[in-house]
């Protein structure tokens, strides 16, 4: 806030017609306007024959800033009296009009008036918003409107009357505010009228012997302007005011109103807070400026602090009758009135600077303005030194001479000067002008990227959707027949119609590329008008040596000409900083993106691993690898280090949360055999999961009748793995140590009808497998084989150490999860001759599971698993997704370094010979090809987590082409190969 100027309280007089009433009752006038100024009161009650009081004057004057008599009209009030605030409300200065007076003498009929002469608020707000409108289209407005009343000394809202009573309260600034008010925001003055109209019938109006329609409350209606320009300057001004317009109850004697019971109460309080109000006026009106002004007495006074002696300016319209039965109402509100003259206030614009990311600019500018103006003053100093020179050698004729050749090459450098100061001036104009073209064509890009990126998105899922719409409706037209097919006709393609918000990013692209369109003429026509000004001045920077005689000032002019290339040497600068932050501010949307789809690359991993786990699916030794390699990201903090540069370097917060909790891992038992030292490092490094409380309730609930599905799930598994291991390719020699190796990939699995390992014991995994067919077998069914590929620890010390209890709770879980289960307590058709999903006996060794609050039996051979609470149920869908194939994977990872990192492979070898064979091999990546897929279906779910992945990683990729992705490719790059992992889970998971 800028420091006030004091300004007197404005005071205007109205004295309204005589009523029909006070003409019956035979009053006379006894108060004459004399002038526009000056009012003259008679004192009805002399006696021009009392020789005691004949030397009295029989007549009291009172001059006024404005005064009116009956004659006066509605508009030449507002015009005198309120019509000036308006300009200073809109440039923010506070500004209030109140009508004082006794009851009945025209205080509501100023304000509000009639519907055929509408009072000051009217006109004041037609006024108040056709300046807005003259000024919109540089400015900006806000205006806001609230109404109340204080009614025995309470405050009621008249735009929403049922909020009840609201309270003063003061802010910060030591502004009074009403708490709770009602503020509409509106500049349409036809609306605010029909609101005001509304707010005025609900106003406390009783009649009374004084008058028929008496305001019974002080009414105020206030009106708050906010603005500033619509152009964006290197600092923006916000200018904001508020004015009061107050329509206050008239000051009555109860014998005169003959007021009873509640009109006798009302009539008291108003009394009293017209008497703070009086009280108040009195204190600021003391000349000696030593009164205590208590504002507190009443509600009255307290809203009007900054009307009456704060930041406002403000103006009192008194009332008076002129009859003569009024007289004494009226020498006291003249009086009143008369006081009130003498009230200063101090006024000052309420502004509030608003400085924007170009700051820096502003206090370059200002410190080469300082520099000229230094300049300037020694230029000045200088001429003052030569005419005193002038004067003092007056005899010297030689002097004169010399005087006279200086006065007029400093005439003539003056001329240069000013030529010279037009010349820069314009040029900076031309650069600041130049700067927020650039600024703007900036941020039409950026907006014109986020709705490009917003239709791209939408393209891409319509692409998504109706692939897989094709897909489904392929396969059922495979599957049904043609009666079938008139029967039930198929789905209608997905809805392709464009949502709302990309109909209208369209609309705004539109509007953008003309913005853009224009923003490049003009600039264009700039930089040519740039281009003139500066040759002129390099012209005018030629004339200087040639034009100006003495050293000095042509040394001063040479440094004016260097403030000014320095000036725009700096506005280059900053106009180049803006650029560069403008580029970063595209950058950073993509790494957001990214950031993005790394979480959700994360939250599918860990997904896909816990359905993994849950179902004790098979893992292929490739994939494991891989997973490890990516837990080895996470641990290493690898892609947050990436993204903290990333960081840095854009000096954007990007959030980069760290799975944490959600770190699992999976490793061998180690009796079997020894993991690398670098495995036995990411073990230890792992954060064990919270571990998972089952209640007493929930548990009978799991154990009761699940066995049945525990026995059928076993059963099909043990087909499915038959099957499985009927398309497994054969099993490498296991003397061979290279053939060892390669019997951790599917591609050197044993051949079709081969006896699985003969020669040796069965490994862990194929044991487990055979303990875990214990139950199929005894529904007569041959066991399964599994040879080469993975499968979960927990399963094998499930099957021998849990007790029927957990493995009927697992059980119970696992039909919580799936939903064919739920139905059939079969697998569906199409999975039951694939790969087994469910291994219902296998995750209750889970460490962490505890059930009835205690810690289970087993070790725990694996850390870390998912809480249960994130895992969803599987939906079962029968769709087919395009993984990507293995070397495709290889060739992202390797182009991202990964190569290094594809560390021993955690690929769990059955033998120790085996475990020798793969600390060999640990130094060279896997090239175990993608193992063939035996058909089958995905679930949905996992279906639709992998294409949405594909889909947006193809999108960033088209992007980045497009962007400056220097910063953000590492990221990128290690975007795509979690990609590439997560979708070869996928592929593992669609067998
Ligand atoms: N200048 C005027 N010209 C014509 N009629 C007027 C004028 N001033 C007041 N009146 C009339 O006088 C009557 C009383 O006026 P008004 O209700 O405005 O008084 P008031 O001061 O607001 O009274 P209260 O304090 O009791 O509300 C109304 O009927 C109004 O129309």
């Amino acid at each position: 806030l800028k420091v006030g100027v004091s300004c007197c309280l404005q005071v205007a007089l109205r004295i309204r017609p005589l009523s029909d009433a006070e003409q019956e009752e035979g009053a006379t006038i006894v108060a004459h306007r004399v002038d526009e100024q000056v009012v003259v009161l008679m004192d009805p009650m002399e006696d021009p024959d009392d020789i005691l009081r004949a030397n009295r004057s029989r007549e009291k004057t009172y001059m006024f800033d404005v005064a009116f008599d009956f004659s006066a009209s509605q508009e030449e009030v507002y015009r005198a009296t309120t019509k000036g605030l308006i300009e200073g409300l809109i440039s923010g200065y506070n500004a209030t009009v109140f009508a004082y007076g006794p009851t009945g003498c025209g205080k509501t009929y100023t304000m509000l008036g009639t519907d055929k002469e509408p009072g000051i608020y009217v006109r004041t707000l037609n006024d108040l918003f056709r300046a807005i409108e003259e000024t919109s289209d540089d400015m900006l407005y806000s205006v806001s409107m609230s109404y109340l009343e204080i009614y025995n000394e309470m405050i009621r809202d008249l735009l929403n009357p049922s909020s009840g009573f609201l309270d003063l309260r003061e802010d910060a600034k030591g502004v009074i505010q009403v708490a709770g008010i009602t503020e509409v925001s509106t500049i349409n003055a036809q609306e605010i009228m029909e609101l005001l109209m509304k707010g005025n019938k609900l106003r406390t109006q009783e009649p009374t012997a004084a008058n028929k329609t008496s305001s019974r409350s002080h009414a105020v209606l206030q009106v708050a302007v906010k603005q500033q320009s619509r152009s964006r300057d290197v600092l923006q001004e916000v200018r904001f005011a508020r004015l009061f317009m107050i329509d206050l109850a008239g000051s009555e004697r109860a014998a005169q109103t003959q007021n009873r019971g509640q009109r006798l109460k009302e009539g008291a309080h108003i009394n009293r807070s017209l008497l703070a109000l009086g009280n108040c006026i009195n204190a600021l009106s003391d000349k000696a400026g030593n009164k205590y002004v208590n504002y507190r007495d009443s509600k009255l006074t307290r809203l009007l602090k900054d009307s009456l002696g704060g930041n406002s300016r403000t103006v009192m319209i008194a009332h008076i009758s002129p009859a003569s039965v009024a007289f004494e109402e009226s020498r006291n509100t003249l009086t009143y009135a008369d006081r009130a003259k003498s009230i200063r206030t101090r006024v000052k614009k309420n502004l509030i600077n608003v400085s924007y990311h170009i700051a820096q600019y502003t206090s370059i500018i200002s410190d080469l303005r300082s520099e000229i103006q230094r300049l300037k003053k020694k230029i000045a100093d200088q001429a003052g030194r030569q005419l005193n020179s002038d004067r003092t050698d007056i005899r010297n004729v030689q002097a004169e001479v010399q005087a006279h050749s200086s006065h007029q090459s400093r005439a003539e450098m003056d001329q240069l000067r000013e030529q010279l100061l037009y010349a820069f001036r314009q040029q900076m104009e031309i650069r600041k002008n130049l700067m927020d073209l650039e600024n703007t064509n900036m941020e039409i890009q950026i907006d014109t990227s986020k709705h490009l990126l917003t239709i791209a998105d939408w393209e891409q899922e319509r692409t998504r959707r109706r692939r897989k719409w094709q897909a489904e409706s392929r396969k059922e037209s495979v599957n049904k027949d043609e009666s079938e097919k008139d029967s039930d006709s198929p789905e209608s393609p997905p809805d392709s119609t464009e949502t709302r918000e990309v109909a209208m990013a369209r609309e705004t692209l539109v509007t953008l590329m003309s913005e853009q369109k224009k923003i490049h003429k003009q600039k264009a026509f700039l930089e040519r008008r740039f281009l003139e000004l500066r040759d002129r001045a390099r012209r005018l920077e030629e004339l200087l040596p040639r034009r100006v005689s003495s050293e000095e000032q042509r040394e001063v002019l040479g440094l004016l000409c260097k403030v000014h290339e320095l000036e725009i040497e700096n506005a280059e600068m900053q106009s180049h900083a803006l650029l560069k932050d403008n580029v970063i501010r595209q950058k950073n949307v993509v790494v957001q993106r990214f950031e993005q789809y790394r979480h959700l690359c994360d939250e599918i991993i860990q997904k896909q691993r816990q359905f993994i786990t849950d179902h004790s699916l098979l893992v292929p030794p490739h994939l494991q690898e891989l997973y490890d390699m990516y837990m080895r990201e996470l641990d290493e903090r690898k892609l947050d280090r990436a993204m903290a540069l990333d960081k840095v370097t854009t000096r954007h917060t990007i959030k980069v949360t760290i799975v944490g909790s959600k770190h699992w891992f999976c490793s061998r038992d180690n009796r079997v055999f020894r993991s690398s030292p670098h495995a036995r490092q990411v073990k230890n490094a792992v954060m064990t999961p919270p571990p998972i409380h089952i209640n007493g309730k929930e548990r009978q609930q799991i154990l009761k009748g699940v066995q049945n599905i525990v026995v059928k799930a076993a059963r099909r598994r043990s087909k499915a793995l038959e099957t499985d291991v009927l398309r497994l390719p054969a099993a490498p020699s296991p003397l061979d140590p290279k053939q060892h190796k390669s019997s951790l990939s599917l591609g050197e699995a044993p051949p079709r009808g081969l006896p699985m390992r003969r020669g040796r014991q069965p490994s862990p995994e194929l044991r487990h497998a055979t303990s875990d067919d214990n139950l199929s077998s005894s529904t007569g069914e041959g066991p399964g084989l599994q040879a080469t590929w993975t499968r979960h620890r927990n399963r094998q010390v499930a099957s021998k150490n849990q007790t029927p209890r957990e493995v009927d709770f697992e059980a119970r879980r696992k039909k919580r999860r799936s939903r064919s289960f739920e139905v059939t307590g079969q697998l569906p058709q199409t999975k039951s001759t694939n790969a087994p999903r469910f291994r219902p006996l296998d995750s209750t060794s889970d460490p962490h599971l505890h059930i009835n609050g205690q810690a289970p039996m087993l070790r725990p051979h694996y850390r870390g698993v998912l809480p249960l609470t994130k895992v969803r149920p599987p939906h079962i869908s029968h769709q087919s997704g395009g993984p990507l194939s293995l070397l495709h994977i290889k060739k992202h990872v390797q182009r991202c370094q990964f190569s290094s990192l594809l560390l021993p492979p955690q690929i769990h070898p059955t033998t120790s010979e085996e475990a020798t064979c793969v600390s060999r091999s640990s130094t060279s990546p896997r090239r175990a090809p993608a193992p063939s897929a035996p058909g089958g279906t995905e679930p949905a779910l996992i279906t639709s987590w992998s294409e949405q992945i594909k889909a947006g990683l193809k999108g960033l990729q088209t992007l980045c082409r497009q962007r400056m992705m220097s910063n953000s490719s590492i990221v990128h790059l290690k975007f795509r190969a979690l990609s590439c992992l997560t979708s070869d889970v996928y592929k593992f998971l669609s067998r």
